[in-house]
């Protein structure tokens, strides 16, 4: 992730990291007040000035914002958030028109264009509109413009939300392969008791394994937006395993964000051969003599990033069906193997080829239930398969060798049920799309 540059003179070669992909997402408690909903100025104004000089400094910049709710409460005057859905969907109508305008206003100032971009996780869910998406945001990066994204909650109902902005801005992260992403809130950082009710909650300032944590997460989300500490801790495991590093630090302070990224962008050597990878790890921290930077929670990116097309089958919405597999079936998985129909114990769905579904793992010897449902509800969701057969032939090969495929089918267009190339595993990170069968590997809190 560095680049040689050669100065002027021709003869002193250094190197200079390259410049970072930077996501900074902020909640509706960050963009207005939580009674009067009136929009905070100030911190407004603040992330403007930051998000300028990142791009100064070379950096590609991008803002997810809620708030588009809030500001309608205001535009409307309504002094309640209403809890009926479409009055929601409405309010975010209006208020989305005038957040925008009012992040462009405050850009324009700076010279700075914005772009608006509303997403809904079918957008996610459909491969060319996920493609198109990611090519559309690099586009507007290329062009150095800051695209300012939000969830299109006037089309969003339940099944296709992202529900909360946490979620959706880790999404975008992953989506473009961004380096940081900076989750705003009222803390410095993450605690391992909850820091309003306990003196002596200490700050945890680097979280290299995710699945080990053990904090107090249970800070509820403002009045206002839908996240809290624990939608941070799920976007922070989508985040890293995806290979971006995600930060947690105070939103009142915009400014954390500039100094944070300069700490980590910083050369500490002129003839080391260390990267911005490097930077970003606990281990270099050690070693120079870098003022220390404000508060903050830095959750290490995965050296094994689930990536692309990985990450989209495992993030994707609303699986259309589900593969019951055994044991050795999937431990072949672990070892980069395709899926055999003769590992298959069960389909449930009626998905055709080349979608997506959903893949447990039973344990073979246990017997399936009694009532006639065979595998339905049990095993654990281990990953995501686009499979290159429909449902019911998966149903007539399952259990068969695949030499066997074309005497049952009459055709063989795979040996593989799916192919290791078309599935995503799970490693500890939450979809926000978990089946009940799933067993979620939550943090001790
Ligand atoms: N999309 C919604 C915000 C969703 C939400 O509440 O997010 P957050 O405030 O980050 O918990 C809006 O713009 O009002």
């Amino acid at each position: 992730m560095s680049e040689d540059i050669t100065q002027n003179d021709g003869v002193s070669a250094m190197r200079r990291p390259k410049p970072l992909t930077v996501v900074i997402k902020l909640g509706t408690s960050s963009i207005v007040d939580e009674n009067t909903h009136e929009p905070l100025l100030p911190i407004l104004t603040l992330i403007v000035d930051t998000a300028v000089k990142l791009r100064k400094d070379g950096h590609r910049v991008v803002i997810v914002s809620s708030g588009a709710i809030g500001v309608g409460l205001r535009r409307m005057d309504v002094a309640k958030r209403p809890k009926h859905l479409a009055q929601l969907q409405a309010l975010a109508a209006i208020g989305q028109c005038r957040l925008i305008s009012l992040w462009d206003s405050l850009f324009a100032h700076m010279a700075q264009p914005v772009a608006q971009i509303l997403l809904t996780r079918n957008d996610i869910a459909d491969r060319t509109r996920y493609l198109n998406a990611q090519s559309t945001v690099n586009e507007l990066l290329d062009m150095g413009v800051i695209p300012i994204v939000n969830e299109n909650d006037t089309l969003a109902v339940s099944e296709i939300k992202f529900g909360d902005n946490d979620t959706l801005s880790a999404i975008t992260a992953a989506m473009i392969h961004a380096d940081l992403l900076f989750l705003m809130t009222d803390v410095d950082c993450l605690y391992d008791k909850n820091p309003r009710s306990n003196p002596d909650a200490k700050p945890i300032e680097i979280v290299e394994d995710i699945s080990a944590l053990e904090a107090d997460v249970s800070s509820a989300g403002s009045a206002l937006g839908t996240g809290g500490m624990s939608t941070k801790i799920i976007a922070a495991r989508l985040g890293t395993s995806a290979g971006v590093t995600t930060i947690i630090t105070r939103s009142s302070n915009p400014g954390n964000v500039l100094s944070i990224v300069r700490y980590l962008h910083h050369q500490p050597t002129k003839s080391s051969s260390s990267s911005v990878a490097l930077n970003l790890m606990a281990a270099s921290e050690t070693t120079d003599a870098r003022p220390a930077p404000p508060l903050h929670t830095r959750f290490l990116a995965s050296n094994d990033p689930i990536r692309d097309r990985h990450f989209w089958l495992l993030h994707t919405p609303n699986p259309h069906g589900t593969l019951y597999i055994d044991e050795g079936a999937h431990k072949a998985l672990l070892t980069k193997a395709g899926l055999l129909p003769v590992g298959v114990v069960d389909v449930e769905g009626n998905f055709a080829q080349q979608e997506v579904v959903r893949l447990v793992v039973v344990n073979r010897r246990s017997s399936p239930a009694p009532d006639g449902k065979r595998w339905e509800g049990l095993g654990v969701e281990v990953g995501r398969a686009l499979v290159n057969y429909a449902a019911p032939e998966i149903a007539r090969i399952m259990g068969h060798q695949s030499t066997e495929i074309r005497g049952i089918l009459g055709y063989a267009d795979s040996e593989y049920v799916a192919h290791r190339s078309h599935i995503g595993l799970f490693r500890g990170e939450s979809s926000g799309t978990a089946t009940p069968t799933r067993e979620l590997r939550s943090p001790a809190m």
